[in-house]
């Protein structure tokens, strides 16, 4: 058993219901400060249900979430959420599009979107233009938000993330809707990310394998709302795994540090 103050995140015996549905049926879910985890599912298998528990923007109906240390329920959110970085379409779709990009980064250290009356340090602006620099966005800072490519705007979607320096950082299928380069120059970022062992854990939800990250050293199959394996991902993410998790015949390939599958 890991020590508990390694422990990010820990869910137990979580099961979420929503009327007749059960979103999430009796999962147990761990992740500690240097790993980086996968979560791959069908369509309704509860990525989201899950990302929602483990972003403390939902409660277990029963079962417990505890994140970085604080049990879901006996902590006060607000505190709780600049720990957590969190990127997903649904934010996003708040962001304003006139917006500087530099501001849509900086704003994240007051949980707020549009830069209204606050004040910053010059301190934020320095660590919001860092981080941008660090996904390749440093000539874009003054842009408007409104003005960016897709793929510009997912990074700049992650700087924002972590711009409260998170313990925990967590994507929604950041490379949805991104074409072939711009993929490839994410999933390039992440794997800089993931490497880096002052990053903070990391969950990333996807549809696709090929999204997955070098350097990602942990994978979570979720289906119908339970767990089909878990564990590191050379162990989890196999032919047979992915087989089961979609109820297709399916064949993974690794090269390079890649995946790629395919219906066999
Ligand atoms: N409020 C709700 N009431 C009833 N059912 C719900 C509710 N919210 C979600 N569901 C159902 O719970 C299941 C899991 O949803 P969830 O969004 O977590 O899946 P997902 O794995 O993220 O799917 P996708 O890959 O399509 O985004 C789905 O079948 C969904 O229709």
């Amino acid at each position: 058993m890991p020590e508990p103050t390694d422990l990010v995140i820990s869910v137990d015996s979580a099961v979420v219901r929503r009327g007749r549905s059960l979103l999430l049926r009796d999962l147990s879910f761990q992740v500690e400060l240097d790993e980086r985890w996968v979560v791959l599912g069908p369509n309704g298998a509860g990525k989201t249900t899950l990302l929602n528990l483990i972003s403390g923007r939902m409660h277990p109906t029963s079962g417990t979430v505890e994140l970085l240390g604080e049990r879901l329920g006996r902590v006060d959110i607000f505190e709780l959420r600049p720990r957590i970085g969190l990127a997903t379409a649904q934010l996003a779709e708040q962001i304003p599009g006139d917006e500087t990009v530099a501001n849509v980064v900086i704003t994240a250290a007051w949980s707020v979107l549009g830069r209204w009356r606050e004040e910053y340090d010059p301190v934020d602006e320095q660590r919001a233009r860092a981080l941008l620099g660090q996904l390749g966005m440093a000539e874009l800072a003054d842009r408007t938000y409104g003005t960016l490519s897709e793929g510009e705007r997912k990074r700049t979607q992650i700087a924002r993330a972590l711009m409260t320096d998170p313990e925990l950082l967590l994507l929604d299928e950041p490379a949805a809707g991104l074409d072939l380069g711009a993929r490839e120059s994410l999933v390039a970022r992440l794997s800089e990310l993931a490497y880096d062992p002052d990053a903070p854990a990391l969950v990333l939800v996807t549809h696709h394998v090929e999204e997955i990250p070098p350097g990602f050293t942990h994978a979570l199959l979720l289906s119908d709302g339970g767990v089909v394996a878990a564990g590191l991902i050379d162990e989890t993410l196999t032919s047979e795994n992915l087989t089961k998790t979609f109820g297709v015949k399916l064949e993974l390939t690794k090269n390079a540090d890649r995946y790629t599958a395919r219906a066999i």
